[in-house]
């Protein structure tokens, strides 16, 4: 899709991380594509006191290239207006300065207002926007929010209220970035666009399946909001769901933001969420500790010296459906293990009566990798060449060609470009964001009201052997 889009940007929290590391390379990814052009300028706020031309050269410093005429005439979109969420005189300065830039680049009324700020301030800025009239009449007005959505379902409910007080459903896009990422986004594409996957995509075939989500880097600059999250929060509510949806909804009706919702939906109402002894039996947590020169969890900067904060999860899910009952989904992230692998293993039961059975043959394995190189690829028994009839695996590659040399665009800028183009199937619905808090709560209050360890692992492995107990009790191993 490479129409042209016509927006004002309001970036909220724009001298933030996440503006500068994703927000504005994304953008400028747009802009050299030719999707965002001459009809587009970017409001940043943020409290601290900014002028224009310094916001531009931050601009300028995020970007892959610099110092390159395309990236100054890009930066010279952006103006800065110093801006506390909490005030409503400054509601006014900005929309004086949105309908100044709407009328000098000719936008037409499009607005996208980004929330990239912490989440207790969403509500507070919906409501100005409506308020101080900041949303437009003559275009669409659509606002982006990060995640996390809440912090547990009470919260997130009572955020969506006061959201949805000022914006309808429809225009409000929920991001998770994994569904973003190309190798996330092509799970359909394989279950749904092959026979061969969709019609054993179910119990009588599936043996399990397995995701995992691990990170090298630690905790970095973020102690404040992780040391509130944990990985629970952090990665399983969210992206780890998000890709059980993907792999456990049923097909959709048509490939269509309605259709994909609702099965989407159903999936994650599917999930069977547990009583505090199954939490016990089926989650393990722990917390990164010194080793291999790398500080443990409580040695990092700002971090209590007694904190009891899980930076890893693991834990075997169930779902109640008729296609995956019985199918356990087996989850793993965590920061500072080995590497960095983002990666979904589908593991298929052995072939019934097998003839080769004392050759010990080799599970058929599909597996997408997500990160840090998108692969796709099936493991498959063939017969070894020569005299004889031996069998060994084979891995096929099912990676996608890349006919035309592209270059793979970032989540960001994909779900940008989604968010102007006014399609949600890449984003949350509140229904998604409701089941998946009802689930990772259940996690959580067993885990606050138990004296279920939180245990240890060393930087630079792959967790608590814990984790790995998880699966030898059903006498099985995580492929990776
Ligand atoms: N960073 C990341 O990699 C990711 C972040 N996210 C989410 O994105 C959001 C932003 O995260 P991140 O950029 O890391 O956070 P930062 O702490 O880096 O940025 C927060 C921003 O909010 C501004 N701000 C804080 N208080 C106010 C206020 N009262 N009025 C106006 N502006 C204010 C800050 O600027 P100032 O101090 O000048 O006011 C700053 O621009 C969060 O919801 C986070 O969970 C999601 C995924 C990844
Ligand atoms: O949302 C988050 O994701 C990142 C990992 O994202 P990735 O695209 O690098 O896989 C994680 O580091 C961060 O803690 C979390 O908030």
């Amino acid at each position: 899709m490479s129409t042209k889009q016509q927006a004002l940007f309001i970036i909220f929290g724009g001298t933030g991380d996440l503006a500068k590391r994703k927000l504005y390379p994304a953008l400028f990814a747009l802009y050299q594509k030719g999707i965002i052009n001459e009809h587009f300028a970017v409001i940043g706020t943020a409290r601290r006191p900014w002028t224009d031309q310094h916001f531009q050269a931050v601009v300028c410093e995020s970007l892959p290239e610099q110092d390159t005429t395309a990236a100054k005439k890009f930066a010279a979109h952006f103006y800065y207006q110093s801006h506390n969420v909490n005030d409503t005189e400054h509601y006014v300065t900005l929309k004086k300065l949105a309908q100044k830039l709407d009328k000098k680049y000719q936008i037409g009324g499009n607005r996208l207002f980004y929330l990239a700020m912490s989440p207790r301030f969403f509500g507070t800025i919906a409501q100005h926007l409506k308020s101080q009239e900041i949303v437009t009449a003559d275009g669409y007005n659509r606002v982006i929010i990060e995640k996390p959505f809440g912090h547990d379902y009470q919260s997130a409910a009572e955020l969506n209220q006061s959201i949805s007080k000022y914006f309808s459903e429809d225009d409000v896009f929920r991001i998770d970035h994994y569904l973003g990422k190309e190798m996330v986004q092509n799970i359909l594409a394989i279950r749904f666009g092959n026979n061969i996957f969709n019609s054993l995509w179910n119990n009588r075939y599936i043996d399990n399946l397995q995701i995992t989500l691990s990170e090298s880097l630690g905790v970095e600059e973020r102690a404040g909001y992780y040391e509130t999250a944990g990985a629970l929060r952090d990665m399983v509510q969210n992206h780890i769901l998000q890709i059980v949806s993907l792999l456990t909804m049923k097909m959709p009706t048509t490939y269509s933001e309605a259709d994909i919702r609702r099965e989407k939906i159903c999936a994650l109402k599917a999930l069977k969420v547990y009583q505090p002894q199954e939490v016990a039996e089926n989650f393990v947590r722990a917390q990164y500790q010194a080793a291999n020169g790398l500080k443990g969890y409580r040695q990092e900067d700002q971090i209590a010296s007694d904190s009891q904060t899980e930076t890893f999860v693991a834990g075997k899910l169930k779902v109640a459906s008729e296609n995956f009952a019985g199918v356990p989904i087996y989850i793993r992230t965590g920061k500072r293990l080995r590497q960095k692998a983002t990666r979904i293993d589908v593991i298929f039961k052995p072939v019934p009566g097998n003839i080769f059975a004392d050759q010990n043959l080799a599970d058929n394995i599909l597996t997408i990798k997500v990160e840090p190189e998108g692969k796709v690829s099936l493991q498959v028994n063939v017969k070894k060449i020569g005299q004889g009839y031996q069998l060994q695996e084979q891995q096929l590659d099912l990676s996608p060609e890349n006919r035309n040399g592209q270059q793979i665009a970032e989540a960001y800028e994909k779900l940008l470009l989604d968010a102007l183009a006014g399609d949600a199937t890449n984003f949350t619905h509140w229904e998604e964001v409701a089941y998946s808090w009802k689930f990772v709560d259940a996690i959580r209050q067993a885990w606050d009201n138990s004296q279920q360890p939180l245990v240890e692992y060393p930087c630079g492995s792959m967790g608590p052997k814990q984790a790995d107990e998880l699966l030898a009790i059903d006498h099985r191993h995580w492929i990776y």
